[in-house]
């Protein structure tokens, strides 16, 4: 963090080179302006400091310097000179949020105390902004990657421990079990996470176009490449590229990775020239790549240079105790997607989510949790008969649904049919034809 120091504004240059010499001797590092809206340009978000300012100056007075500030950061102290007698000014500011007011004259340790008093305030509110902000992006951490057991509580420490520097991570763990939704919270709270998030299927990458999709091109590199176009690696710049399944990736473009990840450059396909890329790699697979390497279908040397700091997601079968918390979170999540929020679960039904395996992992009890939510029993075998009578079944429980939450936001809107078909994201046509179909009025007082 900056120093602390004081923006000290005056138009009088006696009287602020005076004051700015008395709080310089009581240890304040002291900036003086002769006008407000020079002072301004150093107030920002978080700004490390206090301001004094005098009320009454030609061109911006302190009132408006202080809303300014205020508007900025609204925590930052401002104090007020008030010439002798300008009592109802001094209460007008108070009342706009000044954090104190001083008349003048004054004497400079009579305003060096407040100045103090000021400036333990605003160390206080970056000290909690500080911690808050902390606090917030590990409780992200933990929302995302819920789980008591030792395993997740292990894999969300070397997570956070990892995010900020710069290594590239390889993230091991069986389908489902939240590699993806690992890389991206990585992602988020490294210092990349305002640039780009790009995730690259290995397992699907498209044959012969492969290299130009990850490299990009220059014009005329190959027939049909008319202009030169970014390649994925570059669209990432700055940021972090997922490799998903990189087990998957043919062997020859195993060697391209490992030169872009070795030296940091990148060259276009049809292009002489390498240029720098500055991003991480977060490579994913299923399982452990040192018996693809034995088989010769993983080159070793990509391996050393990706496993330097390895994330194992454990599979649901080995932290169970974390079920049902996991389960209670998805069912909260889809009840809100669905607009669910009478759906309560009963002890029974936790108690055989607990039980069962969920090979699927995550993906699996997120499914179960949608159903459970949509009302459609927990696994898809559970609707029992064939495919036909499941399917009946299937669009049954949709339109009770549909009719539930378009005769609720019917209810809600007071008749008026705009708000319903604008907040379900549907035409009013198609408002209208569900309406007949499930033989709903509009109220009243409907306008529209
Ligand atoms: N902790 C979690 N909370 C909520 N949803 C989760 C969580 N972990 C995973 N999911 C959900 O489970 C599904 C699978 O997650 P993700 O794609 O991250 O798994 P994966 O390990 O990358 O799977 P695959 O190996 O099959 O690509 C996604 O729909 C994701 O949103």
């Amino acid at each position: 963090m900056k120093r602390a120091e004081i923006l000290l504004v005056d138009d009088e240059d006696e009287l602020r080179r005076s004051t700015a010499q008395s709080l310089d001797l009581a240890g304040f590092a002291v900036r003086d302006f002769a006008n407000a809206e020079r002072a301004l340009d150093f107030v920002t978000q978080g700004f490390n400091g206090v301001v004094i300012t005098d009320i009454r100056m030609p061109g911006m007075d302190g009132m408006t310097l202080m809303s300014r500030v205020r508007e900025i950061d609204g925590d930052i102290p401002v104090i007020l000179a008030t010439g002798h007698g300008d009592v109802q000014l001094a209460v007008k500011a108070m009342r706009e949020g000044a954090y104190d007011f001083i008349e003048k004259p004054f004497n400079g340790q009579a305003l060096a105390d407040i100045a103090a008093r000021a400036m333990d305030r605003r160390r206080l509110v970056l000290e909690n902004r500080r911690l808050r902000a902390v606090a917030g992006k590990r409780d992200d951490i933990e929302s995302r990657l819920p789980g008591r057991t030792q395993a997740m509580i292990d894999l969300r420490y070397r997570l956070r421990a990892v995010a900020p520097t710069d290594a590239d991570v390889l993230i091991i763990g069986d389908t489902g079990s939240g590699k993806e939704v690992a890389a991206r919270a990585l992602h988020d709270i490294s210092g990349r996470a305002t640039k780009p998030f790009v995730a690259i299927n290995c397992a699907a990458l498209p044959g012969n176009l492969i290299e130009s999709e990850l490299f990009g091109h220059e014009a005329g590199a190959f027939p049909g490449a008319m202009r030169a176009r970014y390649g994925k690696f570059e669209h990432a710049r700055g940021g972090t590229v997922l490799l998903d399944e990189i087990g998957s990736m043919p062997l020859d473009l195993q060697a391209r990775l490992l030169r872009v990840i070795q030296e940091r450059v990148i060259t276009r396909l049809g292009s002489n020239e390498a240029v720098p890329l500055d991003v991480r790699f977060i490579a994913t697979s299923k399982a452990d790549l040192e018996p693809e390497v034995a088989v010769g279908r993983f080159r070793a040397d990509l391996l050393y240079r990706l496993n330097v700091v390895t994330l194992r997601l454990p599979a649901l079968a080995a932290r169970r105790e974390d079920v049902p918390l996991l389960f209670l979170q998805l069912v909260n999540e889809a009840a809100a997607r669905y607009r669910r929020d009478d759906i309560e679960v009963p002890p029974q039904v936790v108690a055989d989510i607990a039980r069962r395996d969920w090979p699927g992992n995550v993906r699996e009890l997120r499914n179960a949790a949608d159903r459970f939510v949509l009302g459609l029993g927990l696994s898809p075998a559970e609707d029992g008969g064939d495919d036909d009578a499941r399917g009946v079944r299937l669009a049954v429980r949709v339109a009770e649904f549909e009719r539930g939450v378009i005769a609720g936001a019917l209810a809600a809107s007071g008749g008026s049919l705009k708000p319903v078909y604008e907040s379900l994201g549907i035409s009013r046509k198609t408002l209208y034809e569900k309406m007949q179909k499930y033989g709903l009025e509009k109220g009243e007082s409907a306008t529209d």
